[in-house]
């Protein structure tokens, strides 16, 4: 079975219908509440674990009883999460939603997903170095994230720079990892002015952009390749939630299954397609059998 490590956030949605907006000071009776589990991290988490991968994750909750769900939530998906710490006098990442109109307004708090340190990571240089293939996002500190590509090119294991959200890294740091995976707009918002066929030829077999329903690019040393997306028919979308988060993961899973890139990104794409078919990110997201249940799964794809 294949190995990964994901590094990232791990945090709640809680959601709130309302079909008035409060203004300043006024109290409003809403539609209805609901929480769900998410944070990039932990998506892509679910993503690797429900594709056949043995995953592991590292990061942090709060000393709050939503950590301990969030924990539990994970370990129901056979995460391994001893390397998930509990940080002390510190809220859990949660991110409040108010849905008003089908229209969304979210307040995001990092919390724990905050203090997820340089040192957390050297703590784990054991479970780093056993990967086949590390992923991590941009939800917890840069000096993090750095020092967990450090340690990935130490002990030479391939790592996937997710940059989402967007944040802009010395080329240092994306010269040092193997893929980097943004999707359009963190593309724009990364190498500002530049076009893409330009950073993709700078960037062969590494620099995956992801499309939406057109499905994702990459140049292979040649040309410039679009690797299109499995058709969707509109009818079918239920909630487009977490698609990037589902293509990473299973991204990864397949590249540590040694598939070429082509072929990874194929497999991606149909597992990000399938996501976008159910309610919720990580309920959403297929598992391995689900995939193979997919006229498009390919005969050729062994997942061990
Ligand atoms: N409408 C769609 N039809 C088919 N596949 C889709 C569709 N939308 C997304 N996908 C699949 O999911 C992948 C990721 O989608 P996208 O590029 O929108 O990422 P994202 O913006 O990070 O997603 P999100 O923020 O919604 O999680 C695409 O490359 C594709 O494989």
């Amino acid at each position: 079975m294949a190995k990964i490590v994901v590094v990232g956030s791990i945090s709640t949605d809680f959601v709130v219908e309302t079909n008035v907006k409060p203004a300043q000071g006024e109290t409003v009776f809403g539609e209805d509440f609901n929480t769900s589990f998410g944070g990039k991290g932990a998506n892509q988490a679910v993503a690797c674990a429900k594709l056949g991968a043995q995953t592991a994750m590292i990061g942090a909750v709060g000393n709050d009883s939503f950590g301990q769900a969030l924990i539990d939530n994970l370990e129901s998906y056979h995460i391994d999460t001893s390397a998930v710490k509990v940080k002390e006098n510190t809220p859990s990442g949660s991110a409040i939603i108010t849905l008003y109109n089908r229209d969304n307004s979210i307040i995001y708090v990092g919390g724990a997903n905050n203090k997820v340190t340089r040192s957390d990571i050297d703590d784990q240089v054991n479970l780093i170095q056993s990967a086949d293939m590390v992923i991590v996002q941009n939800e917890t500190p840069v000096e993090t994230v750095q020092r967990l590509i450090e340690q990935c090119t130490a002990c030479e294991v391939p790592i996937i720079l997710n940059p989402a959200p967007a944040r802009l890294l010395e080329t240092k740091w994306l010269d040092q990892v193997t893929y980097l995976t943004p999707n359009e707009t963190e593309f724009a918002e990364l190498f500002s002015g530049e076009t893409m066929d330009a950073v993709l030829s700078r960037y062969t077999n590494k620099l995956i952009i992801t499309l939406g329903d057109q499905g994702a690019m990459f140049h292979d040393g040649k040309n410039v390749v679009t690797v299109p997306s499995y058709k969707v028919s509109p009818d079918d979308i239920v909630d487009t939630t977490g698609a990037g988060d589902t293509f990473n993961g299973a991204l990864a899973v397949a590249l540590a299954n040694e598939f070429d890139l082509a072929d990874a990104i194929r497999f991606a794409n149909l597992a990000g397609g399938l996501s976008i078919q159910h309610k919720g990110a990580q309920g959403g997201i297929p598992t391995l059998d689900q995939m193979k249940e997919s006229e498009h799964y390919e005969a050729t794809w062994h997942i061990e």
